[in-house]
């Protein structure tokens, strides 16, 4: 598939006149979504995904699994409300070709269900997915049994060859860079002959929510999995070998694609309602409710969902995201608004990712008159009064919606190719100006 690069269109982003008070209902959660597809697909019965998001990354998962074989019927879920995907898990086939995108989830969770395919798989993607880290999963799936042709960088493209089976057992990477290797490996490790044992050697780990979230959802369909917060070695998990459920799933909504929504709340000292707000998750946009509230919101969750209110002030604030890492860009834009300085700490690893994030948002921000500076692991934000201009978003969705954070509070700001939002939120220019009430 052609890179998501068409659309240089400039996006005049809404100045807001005022405070905002809207109630946006935030579609499903990128990360929920993809694992339950591949959950689903290595499953021994049929399952059900309700309220899926339907996005780049998360058709590239459902096309993949269907370029092996799997059946995912779109349609209305067994109550007849709401869109829903049936997921039929026939048997992994190859040979197939796989586009990847830019979809770290896609090129990290499937050469461990391609190895298991009965014949070859081919990865392709965007091409900054030739320059993201793979190197953990390519290692590992060697350690584990897996043929794997690749040009030796520990990246896109590759071929996996299939065998019909993979054996598993222990296997030792490093995850700094990137949880997704780590969550790679447990998704598929119930249907290795022995499991699998990953146990990470790298002197740290990011994205320890994303890596939890594997594992409530392994154990949801009825794999049994050892972690260190279970009493197990520290940065040890095992899974061991079993058939797993199908499930009728619901997605709960994209708290991180809330993010924008909350910060407009924040920066113009108004009121957001997300419903459905789950009150128990592994997502790491939960983490908001306590980072806004520092930056000067406050919130209450209710059971329709959670209602976020600004006070009209925005504090800077010395923060550690090595958890929640993508919330960095959303995080920075309130930061350059505010009151006092920033720091960001913990997501060097943000280097790696869509854009090389913290380059961007320092150049961005300080194209706008801001003051950004980057550290070792992370950034240094100085609030300076903004000017209007060209915000450039390198295929990045996170770095539009960042820029469209500060267009509410500083006229003038021009969104570069916000239609790469589609990667995890297709209807985002929608959503935004309805929440304006545009
Ligand atoms: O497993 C997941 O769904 C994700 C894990 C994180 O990746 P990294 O650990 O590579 O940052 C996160 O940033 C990404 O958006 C989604
Ligand atoms: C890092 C991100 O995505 P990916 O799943 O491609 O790694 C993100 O969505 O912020």
């Amino acid at each position: 598939m052609a890179p998501n690069t068409a659309d240089t269109a400039l996006w005049p982003a809404p100045h807001a006149s005022g405070a905002v008070d809207a109630t946006v209902h935030v579609p499903g959660s990128k990360s929920v979504t993809n694992r339950a597809l591949v959950l689903a697909s290595l499953a021994s019965e049929p399952g059900w995904l309700r309220r899926p998001l339907r996005s780049r990354d998360t058709l590239l998962m459902a096309g993949a699994l269907r370029a092996m074989g799997i059946e995912i019927e779109e349609g209305v879920g067994p109550d007849g409300t709401g869109e829903a995907w049936r997921v039929l898990p026939t048997g992994l086939r190859g040979p197939a070709t796989v586009d990847v995108g830019n979809a770290g989830t896609v090129m990290r969770f499937l050469p461990p269900v391609a190895a298991l395919a009965d014949g070859p798989v081919r990865f392709d993607g965007d091409p900054r997915s030739y320059e993201r880290p793979l190197n953990g999963v390519i290692d590992a799936l060697r350690q584990l049994g897996a043929r794997i042709d690749d040009d030796g960088r520990g990246a896109l493209p590759l071929t996996v060859h299939g065998g019909g089976a993979l054996d598993g057992g222990p296997v030792a990477i490093d995850a700094s860079s990137s949880s997704q290797f780590v969550s790679a490996l447990l998704l598929s490790g119930p249907r290795f002959n022995q499991g699998v044992e990953v146990r990470h050697t790298g002197a740290t780990l990011p994205s320890m929510p994303h890596i939890r979230m594997t594992v409530d959802m392994l154990r949801a369909v009825g794999a049994q999995v050892d972690t260190p917060e279970s009493g197990g070695e520290p940065n040890v998990w095992r899974v061991t070998p079993g058939a797993l459920l199908g499930r009728d799933l619901v997605i709960e909504p994209d708290l991180s694609n809330a993010q924008p929504f909350l910060a407009a709340a924040l920066v113009t000292g108004g009121k957001v309602v997300i419903p459905d707000w789950p009150a128990r998750t592994t997502q790491p946009g939960d983490r908001l409710r306590e980072i806004f509230t520092e930056m000067g919101g406050s919130c209450e969750l209710t059971e329709y969902g959670l209602v976020f209110t600004g006070s009209g002030s925005v504090h800077g604030i010395d923060v550690d995201l090595s958890e929640v890492g993508e919330l960095t860009p959303g995080i920075a834009a309130v930061a350059a608004l505010a009151d006092s300085p920033s720091t960001l700490r913990g997501v060097a690893h943000l280097r790696l990712h869509e854009t090389d994030r913290l380059a961007a948002l320092t150049k961005e921000i300080n194209e706008l008159g801001g003051d950004v500076t980057e550290t070792a692991d992370g950034l240094h934000i100085r609030p300076r009064r903004l000017h209007g201009g060209i915000f450039h978003t390198y295929d990045d969705h996170r770095m539009a919606t960042a820029g469209a954070i500060i267009g509410l509070a500083v006229e003038g700001v021009q969104i570069e190719n916000v239609a790469t939002t589609a990667k995890t939120l297709p209807d985002f220019p929608d959503l935004w100006t309805g929440m304006l009430g545009a």
